[in-house]
């Protein structure tokens, strides 16, 4: 059965981690090869910004043009490009609160089509933490930070231990990022 994503009634505010970036600083690419962030040809090259709330929480606003590589239907967005799109924006904003934090569950709402060409503007707030689970809500917007909703999401991201990645990343990944054969084979004895 599926496990609802509302924020608990005990939930606690999730601040911005002290080392995080500031509102307004363009975050850095998460890896040079990143799907959502890096700069490829065929990635969806999100650019983000960390934004203000009135709440404290943490907030990242990001921004996507629309390719005709992207297309489902004729000239419109394919709807799992936008899903991809969400789990980046919240997979980003809940790196300001903690790290590193996995995707554990992700649904999202498509509210009006999104035509080729276009930009989408979307948002990404950790509405609350309890222990390791970060609650997590996103909404898309056409041309404009304030533009019409096209798409909503909501998100369980948890927190792991970075056993996770050591354990189950392709080796050569790993060794790319500077970490040594002999740490991947002792996070796997
Ligand atoms: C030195 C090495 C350096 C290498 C690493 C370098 C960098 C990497 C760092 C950061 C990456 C940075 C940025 C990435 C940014 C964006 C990318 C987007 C994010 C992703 O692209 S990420 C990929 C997709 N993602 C996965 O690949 C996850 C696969 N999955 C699993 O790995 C496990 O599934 C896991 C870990 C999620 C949980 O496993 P687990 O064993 O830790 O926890 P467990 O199952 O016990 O659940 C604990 C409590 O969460 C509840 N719970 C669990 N799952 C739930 C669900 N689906 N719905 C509702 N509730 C759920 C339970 O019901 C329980 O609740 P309760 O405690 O109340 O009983």
């Amino acid at each position: 059965m599926a496990v609802s994503l509302d924020l608990p009634a005990d939930a606690a505010l999730a601040e911005r981690h002290e080392k995080a970036p500031a509102v307004g600083e363009r975050l850095p690419v998460h890896s040079a090869v990143c799907f959502g962030c890096a700069d490829i040809p065929h990635g969806l090259r999100l650019a983000s910004w960390v934004a203000d709330d009135e709440a404290g929480a943490a907030v990242v606003t990001s921004r996507m043009e629309l390719r005709p590589d992207q297309q489902g239907a004729p000239g419109l967005l394919h709807g799992g490009l936008l899903t991809s799109a969400f789990d980046e924006v919240l997979g980003s904003v809940v790196a300001l609160v903690t790290r590193p934090c996995v995707t554990a569950r992700l649904e999202t709402d498509f509210r009006r089509p999104m035509p080729i060409g276009r930009t989408l503007w979307l948002r990404g707030r950790v509405d609350g933490r309890r222990g390791r689970k970060l609650y997590v809500s996103g909404t898309a917007h056409l041309d404009d930070e304030h533009g019409p909703v096209v798409g909503t999401a909501k998100a369980l991201f948890l927190k792991v231990e970075m056993e996770h990645f050591l354990k189950n990343s392709r080796p050569e990944d790993l060794e790319a990022l500077g970490v040594s054969p002999e740490q991947i084979r002792a996070a796997r004895s």
